[in-house]
């Protein structure tokens, strides 16, 4: 099939790639040309594993190209996916709409043609109907040119595989013709028998911002348990551990400690207590701030726990381990450690930042921070070290070696990765979020 992708970010870039690997010829368009240049020459701007190599393989079997240009795929494509960001508004929780908005502005005039559209952003309830009207008014070809909703379950770190094999796809609309498009395009993972479920534009709308909300809701979940244990000396890792043994709870997204953050879940979780708001779904609105409201203490928390571990921060240098929002990515957006590296920077330390693989986007995003080549160069002369993302590297560093580095050997675990035992043993205070240790160091 010849597709289209509009905006290739996080999202897009991968879609872009995944649909040509499952056999369709693809053209991706984003409004950012020096993006569309990196794409062009196979450079993915983004940490996404496995992702060079389907851009490397598609580009030479000439499946995928990248463009500028709104005319090339108006003209190209049958099928259009619209990925472009919806970020949170500046002056309020709701969706910022006006990159999608702009997107259909820009696609609907030159749609001379018959075409499918089929929206992959995640928007509030109501977007795409109006969005789909939108598109028949300004379409040459009028009501030959139809809308659909499927939304997108991707994992940043698991993109690739999250999009060749998705747990389901979802396609909301009530045309035989967009669901029959869904289905070519989806015909691999069909056969996979991977669950194809086809419903209406707002239910498919719902089910996005649902999923999302669900996730916040458990990790908030698990932290709020957290915060008790730490009230009452239990251990909640072992408390997790118990609790995801049981099928009908699971034991994925039960990780306690920072909280999350990232480009989706924090933006999402708002937006949808706007909109419950506005419609009057109080309930959800209701229990959405209180989820909101544990998140944002857990990273109040690590300051906290930074603060009695050195008596004040003003004038401590303190260690940060971790930029990215979570590991296995190099996205910054909304990242919890850069969040709490800003807030203790405004109480007075000198933070010194080093991470894996969000260099880069950290350093834009927050040029007021120190950054360090290495997590052992991050220590040196440091009052206190902050594990703030969970990347694999971070465990492997001997806490005995360390501690000839660092200024007080002291230890904030905020991510629950790391050998506590081990570290308390070679002589670290030790302040690990979400419950006591046990005197063997233990959690
Ligand atoms: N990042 C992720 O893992 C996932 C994101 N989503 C949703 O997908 C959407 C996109 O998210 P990201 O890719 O993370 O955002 P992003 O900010 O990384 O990418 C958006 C891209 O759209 C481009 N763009 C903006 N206006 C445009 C226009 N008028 N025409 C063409 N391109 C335009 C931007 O230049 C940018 O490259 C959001 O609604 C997000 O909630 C859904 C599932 C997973
Ligand atoms: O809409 C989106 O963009 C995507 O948002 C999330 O994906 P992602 O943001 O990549 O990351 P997650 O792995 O869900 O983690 C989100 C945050 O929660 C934190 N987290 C996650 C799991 C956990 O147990 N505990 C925890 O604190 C992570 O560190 C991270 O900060 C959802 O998992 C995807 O299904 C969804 O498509």
């Amino acid at each position: 099939m010849r597709t289209s992708v509009i905006g290739c970010g996080y999202l897009g870039a991968v879609h872009a790639a995944c649909t040509a690997e499952l056999g369709h010829d693809v053209i991706g368009l984003d409004v950012d040309p020096d993006l569309v240049d990196a794409l062009t020459r196979g450079r993915a701007p983004l940490y996404e594993p496995g992702l060079d190599d389907l851009f490397r393989r598609n580009l030479a079997g000439r499946r995928l190209r990248f463009t500028t240009s709104y005319d090339e795929v108006a003209e190209f494509a049958d099928v259009h996916f619209v990925c472009v960001g919806t970020p949170q508004r500046a002056d309020s929780n709701a969706a910022d709409l006006t990159y999608l908005d702009a997107a259909i502005d820009a696609l609907g005039p030159r749609l001379t043609r018959p075409a499918v559209v089929i929206g992959k952003s995640t928007v509030p309830v109501g977007t795409a109907a109006c969005a789909a009207a939108r598109l028949q008014t300004l379409a040459p070809a009028g009501r030959d040119v139809e809308l659909g909703w499927s939304p997108e379950f991707l994992r940043e770190g698991f993109g690739v595989e999250d999009t060749l094999r998705p747990d389901r796809i979802v396609i909301g609309t009530d045309s035989p013709r967009v669901e029959e498009a869904m289905r070519e395009v989806s015909a691999a993972q069909i056969e996979q028998k991977i669950p194809f479920l086809v419903t209406d534009l707002q239910t498919a709308e719902l089910v996005k911002v649902a999923a999302n909300a669900f996730l916040a809701t458990k990790i908030s979940f698990i932290n709020a348990i957290a915060g008790m244990c730490e009230q009452v000396g239990a251990n909640v890792h072992t408390a997790a551990e118990a609790l995801g043994h049981d099928q009908r709870i699971g034991s994925q997204g039960l990780a306690p400690g920072l909280g999350y953050g990232g480009g989706c879940l924090p933006k999402d979780v708002r937006a949808l207590i706007a909109s419950s708001s506005e419609t009057g779904a109080y309930q959800l609105a209701h229990l959405l701030q209180g989820v909101e409201s544990v998140n944002e203490e857990r990273r109040e928390s690590v300051c906290r726990a930074a603060r009695h571990l050195c008596g004040s921060v003003r004038g401590s240098r303190v260690a940060v381990w971790g930029a990215a929002f979570k590991a296995g990515t190099d996205d910054v957006r909304d990242s919890p450690a850069l969040d709490v590296a800003s807030r203790l920077v405004g109480e007075g330390a000198e933070v010194v930042v080093y991470d894996p693989q969000a260099m880069d986007n950290a350093r834009k995003a927050h040029p007021d921070l120190v950054y360090a080549p290495s997590a052992l160069d991050a220590v040196v002369g440091a009052d206190v070290l902050l594990h703030l993302t969970g990347w694999p590297e971070f465990t492997e560093i001997d806490p005995g070696q360390l501690r000839t580095a660092i200024r007080h050997a002291r230890l904030v675990d905020a991510r629950g990765g790391l050998d506590v035992g081990a570290w308390q043993a070679s002589g670290w205070e030790v302040a690990a979020l979400g419950g006591k240790l046990t005197p063997g160091g233990r959690r």
